[in-house]
């Protein structure tokens, strides 16, 4: 009954790219159904609840907002292009041509076809999925060009120029780039630092293709979210998630032995079979062997959340009389690790007696040898996040990012 209300700004939108009225109309019902189908899941619904027609074609051929944008800009330039006259065609593949950073002065006698230029190179640059800021030095020279703004609104210049102005522009995240979690390479071993910053070093390349698996196999915890379906088109890449982002980690032990073991369950183990292991887990198969061993050794021998998962089996093995025990992460560290030293195990974790009831503040995270349940949910605003979830960043254990964070300036 809605149909056609729901989907009359989608039909404009694929108008201007699809020739066929039909098709156009066609696909902007099936858009229309996507929208619909992504805000009844956020409410656990589906098209089905409401017994509206399920989406009956490829959700690829479904292009989102920004990908109609640059198909439009896509068209646009090609027709720009084809206006082009000698000069400007001869500057259009002189600026397209380059590679790398470089400047060009376009000049021309007034009306000579400058903007027109420009305007075909920002289009062509805004259809190949790329961005570009098209900056002016006068209010109605920036309205000319495609996304124009004037140099003092774009770069924040102040009002009165002079010779040690500087642009405006600051970072909106981590307030305005005073907060910032240390990533000191000069701490890291050797070869680590080499296979993350030297393009010399024989496997730079499979490392920096692979670190996702090589970071998850030496993980203590990962992140989750509810993927929610695809976002397809070009463009650069987006991944759409549902309700909130959490991560998790496990107790040492997994419920029942014959369990697939994860995270920190795998740093009870020893040598090769440790590497084994986690070669066995799918996602980990296109590690090589010799790389993942070095990685869990490192682990094994720095790292202070690896280092307390070992200690907690180690007390528990081979101990009949031993209470009942639990492991528990210290949230709030006197010193800023960050800056004057790496933490060791004991300034990380703490070993508990279960039964005793031991303080809970400054605790945001607590292991058992074992428990009903193997995954244990780790609160985002902990400072045990990153370096649980992201080891190959924090190898030493270093404090990530949390809502204490101290100021840099
Ligand atoms: N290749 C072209 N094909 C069709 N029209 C063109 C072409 N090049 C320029 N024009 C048209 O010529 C007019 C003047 O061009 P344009 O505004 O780009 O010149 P300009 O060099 O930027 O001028 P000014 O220096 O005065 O700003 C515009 O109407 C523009 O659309």
């Amino acid at each position: 009954m809605f149909k056609e209300s729901f989907s009359e700004d989608f039909v404009r939108q694929y108008q201007t790219i699809i020739e066929d009225e039909n098709l156009a109309k066609e696909r902007a019902e099936q858009r229309a159904l996507l929208e619909i189908k992504t805000i009844l899941q956020q409410h656990s619904y589906n098209l089905h609840t409401f017994s509206l027609p399920e989406i009956s074609i490829s959700p690829e051929l479904l292009l989102d907002d920004n990908s109609i944008r640059i198909e439009e800009y896509r068209l646009e330039a090609e027709i720009l292009c084809q206006k082009l006259n000698a000069a400007q065609r001869a500057a259009f593949d002189e600026i397209m041509n380059t590679t790398g950073s470089k400047c060009f002065f376009l000049d021309g006698p007034g009306g000579s076809g400058k903007t027109f230029l420009y305007n075909a190179i920002i289009k062509t640059i805004k259809g190949s999925g790329k961005d570009v800021l098209a900056f002016a030095t006068t209010g109605i020279a920036s309205l000319l060009l495609e996304g124009g703004r004037t140099v003092h609104s774009g770069l924040k210049l102040p009002l009165d120029v002079n010779e040690s102005s500087v642009a405006g522009i600051k970072p909106s995240c981590c307030r305005g780039g005073k907060i910032r979690p240390q990533h000191d390479f000069q701490n890291f071993p050797e070869f680590l630092k080499k296979l993350l910053s030297d393009p010399s070093s024989i496997d730079y390349r499979h490392f920096h293709d692979k670190i996702r698996s090589y970071n998850a196999a030496i993980a203590m915890a990962s992140l989750g979210a509810n993927h929610c379906g695809p976002i397809q088109g070009r463009g650069p890449f987006c991944f759409k998630i549902m309700g909130q982002i959490y991560h998790s980690t496990s107790n040492l032990y997994p419920p029942n032995s014959q369990d697939q073991r994860s995270f920190g369950q795998l740093y009870i183990f020893d040598g090769h079979e440790a590497v084994e292991h986690r070669l066995r887990l799918a996602p980990n198969r296109q590690c090589k062997e010799y790389i993942l061993s070095k990685l869990v050794d490192m682990m094994v021998n720095i790292n202070p959340y690896a280092q307390s998962f070992r200690l907690l089996h180690s007390l528990v093995q081979g101990q009949t009389n031993l209470p009942e025990i639990h492991l528990e992460f210290i949230n709030n560290r006197t010193t800023d690790l960050r800056r004057y030293n790496e933490p060791r195990c004991t300034e990380v974790a703490i070993i508990f007696e279960t039964r005793d009831g031991l303080p809970q503040a400054e605790r945001d995270l607590k292991i058992y040898p074992k428990s009903g349940h193997n995954c244990v949910n780790l609160c985002s605003r902990s400072p045990h996040c990153d370096p649980m979830t992201y080891p190959i960043f924090f190898p030493n254990g270093q404090q990530g990012w949390h809502q204490n964070m101290p100021y840099d300036q």
